[in-house]
């Protein structure tokens, strides 16, 4: 199914319909979407561009950076740090937040984006992405600072991820549902697929890491342990798994299909909420999960009412088909 319409004409049709969009903010997702292209085009060079293996640089969250991150993070930041509709940005790749020039025109927007998202499937060829937020503070505001960033992932005005896998999909929200665009490389636009995605509110499919079984709580071992018993135990049914180990991937797949993702917190660091980041992680896709039907929480609060007290805040993270994120808060709070 492939209709003739493109990224822009959708957004001017947001705009007319619901009037959620302005022009800066049309002009500022239009820049997004023509950084991940250009993203796109380097993920697919590989060793042809000299892209992959590692920066030999590290991050503020202390992970080794690979050269694609940087890239990534870098098309993303000279692509909108001129034009007038953003405040300032804030990436998992900087230890600060950037705001724009004062030689560019300011807008009202703060653009928030996990670059390059599934770093370990980097150099084995499997999906990787590109996620995103945008969240707005008062016109003419000076002196942007990390605070204004701190708004709860109620208050996005748009997120959206782009998908680097056999297809290059932009996945987007503006407040109205979901929809998805693949990339047409002959034509280099990304052409509208599907308008109002639905996650399917039963699933029997989960994705988890596994392999850290023995570190998680009490509710998500009972979870999982239901799970996999099968026909055999208390939910009747088998159930599949798949992990890709790129949240961007994992996701797409749960939006396309149904699905149940949860990177919860765990034992091996206990003082964090964590893996995953709040806000250009967890909040992007919570509004994405939400916007089609489904559901994010933390187990124990939904995600998009978090209030972060710093920018590069982790947090516990389950998401997807509503039926099993509904399951999954009872054993939350039967242990409370
Ligand atoms: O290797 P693990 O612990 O399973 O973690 C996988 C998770 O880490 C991430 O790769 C973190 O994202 P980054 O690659 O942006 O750091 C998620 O995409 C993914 O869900
Ligand atoms: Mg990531
Ligand atoms: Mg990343």
């Amino acid at each position: 199914m492939t209709q003739s319409v493109n990224l822009t004409r959708y957004l001017v049709e947001q705009e007319r319909e619901h009037g959620v969009i302005t022009p800066q903010l049309r002009l500022l997702v239009e820049v997004v979407a023509r950084a991940c292209k250009r993203i796109s085009i380097a993920v697919n060079k590989g060793a042809l561009g000299d892209v992959l293996g590692s920066a030999g640089t590290g991050n503020v969250q202390g992970e080794v950076q690979k050269k694609l991150d940087v890239i990534a993070n870098d098309v993303l930041i000279h692509a909108n740090e001129w034009g007038g509709h953003l405040a300032a940005m804030a990436s998992e790749e900087m230890d600060t937040v950037f705001p724009v020039s004062e030689h560019y025109p300011r807008g009202e927007y703060l653009l928030l984006f996990d670059p390059l998202d599934g770093s370990s499937n980097i150099d084995v060829d499997v999906t990787i992405g590109t996620i995103f937020s945008v969240l707005q503070i008062p016109k003419n505001t000076t002196d942007v600072t990390e605070q204004h960033f701190l708004q709860s992932g109620s208050k996005q005005v748009a997120a959206g991820y782009c998908v680097y896998g056999p297809q290059t999909q932009l996945v987007l929200t503006v407040g109205h549902g979901v929809a998805v665009f693949t990339l047409d490389r002959e034509q280099g636009s990304f052409v509208l697929t599907e308008r109002d995605l639905q996650i399917p509110p039963s699933t029997s499919e989960f994705s988890i890491n596994m392999s850290n079984l023995r570190h998680w709580a009490p509710p998500i071992k009972r979870y999982i342990d239901e799970c996999l018993q099968g026909k055999d135990g208390p939910r009747g049914r088998d159930f599949n798994m798949r992990w890709v180990g790129s949240m961007v991937a994992d996701v797409h797949r749960i939006l396309m299909r149904g699905g149940v993702f949860l990177y919860p917190w765990d034992q091996r660091e206990p003082n964090k909420p964590g893996k995953l980041r709040l806000l250009y992680e967890a909040n992007p896709m919570s509004l994405l999960v939400e916007q089609a039907g489904g559901a994010a929480t933390t187990g124990s609060q939904r995600i998009l009412d978090i209030v972060p007290t710093s920018l590069h805040e982790r947090c516990s993270v389950m998401l997807g088909s509503r039926e099993e994120v509904e399951l999954l808060q009872r054993y939350h709070a039967q242990t409370v």
